[in-house]
């Protein structure tokens, strides 16, 4: 991985009260990756969040974004950031148009007036306050006050929960073309796990503040199987986790796990991320 990668966290801890929240989690986002962060709630998806953004401060370890220390980042890269938060809060009694304009003058990146994507998407009335808008609504408000600046690297946090499906789909469809199209990289949490693995380059599963898987898609379909019975001991794999019902999640090199499994007659199959989400975050 580059010094210069848009995310690079290493052995960070932050810990509240007692309890480490995140327990020395490593992670790297190159350029042009999307990244899916999953975990079960209170697997601490807010707080890595926050600390990517520099609003939580990391108890130990290091956060640079394009190798800048995220507590001592340039306006310049701080404008390349767009964050999608779980939900907008404030700005009531401002109208959408304002709050856009308003929003605009705070930041030295200008928008692309050619690009209007997500206000299309959005589907807004320029005119509405913000007090008077439904939830959804407001969700596709802070999408698009966050994705307009064109940011090279766009974090959102469970951003889909409260969109209505025709506009999760539509979302879930341009976010990854847009990422490309902008060599953007993307970073989101979800508990929509089919809508991530369609889009995601890589898929990140967090679970009481460890990383318990960090892989690409690619990687995962390649060496990751989930077989029959618990492995015999010669077998050349990693035991990932065990189901209730007996069968076992592994990790190795697909040749040897596939020669093992004929020599032993038992059956493997290929992940499905779902379950495979399922099995590591119990
Ligand atoms: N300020 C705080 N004080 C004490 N505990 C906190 C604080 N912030 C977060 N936590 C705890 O940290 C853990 C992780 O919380 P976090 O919000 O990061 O989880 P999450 O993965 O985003 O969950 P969800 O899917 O429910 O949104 C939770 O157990 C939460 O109670």
């Amino acid at each position: 991985m580059r010094q210069t990668d848009p995310i690079r966290v290493t052995q960070m801890t932050k810990t509240i009260g007692e309890r480490n929240i995140l327990d020395r989690v490593d992670l790297d986002i190159p350029p042009g990756e999307i990244v899916a962060l999953l975990g079960p709630n209170g697997a601490g998806k807010t707080t890595l969040i926050g600390c990517l953004l520099g609003l939580l401060t990391p108890s130990a370890g290091s956060i640079t974004l394009w190798g800048e220390p995220v507590a001592e980042l340039s306006p310049e890269t701080r404008a390349r950031i767009g964050f999608v938060p779980q939900a907008l809060t404030g700005f009531t009694w401002f109208r959408v148009r304002e709050l856009m304009d308003y929003l605009a003058a705070y930041r030295e990146r200008p928008n692309d007036p050619e690009d209007r994507v997500w206000e299309e998407w959005a589907a807004l009335d320029p005119a509405a306050r913000v007090k008077s808008l439904s939830g959804g609504e407001r969700q596709r408000l802070a999408i698009v006050l966050a994705l307009r600046f064109m940011p090279d690297l766009i974090i959102l946090d469970e951003p889909v929960a409260s969109l209505d499906p025709q506009a999760r789909h539509d979302f879930m469809r341009l976010l990854p073309e847009y990422a490309r199209r902008r060599g953007a990289s993307v970073l989101i949490s979800s508990h929509i796990i089919s809508d991530l693995e369609d889009i995601s380059d890589r898929i990140v599963i967090l679970r009481r503040g460890h990383i318990r898987l960090n892989m690409t898609i690619p990687e995962i379909m390649e060496s990751i199987r989930v077989i029959a019975a618990p492995p015999p001991a010669d077998w050349p794999v990693e035991i990932l986790a065990s189901n209730d019902d007996g069968t076992t999640w592994v990790r190795g090199w697909r040749s040897e796990l596939d020669m093992a499994a004929v020599e032993h007659g038992m059956a493997v199959d290929t992940p499905d991320i779902e379950r495979l989400f399922l099995a590591l975050s119990r």
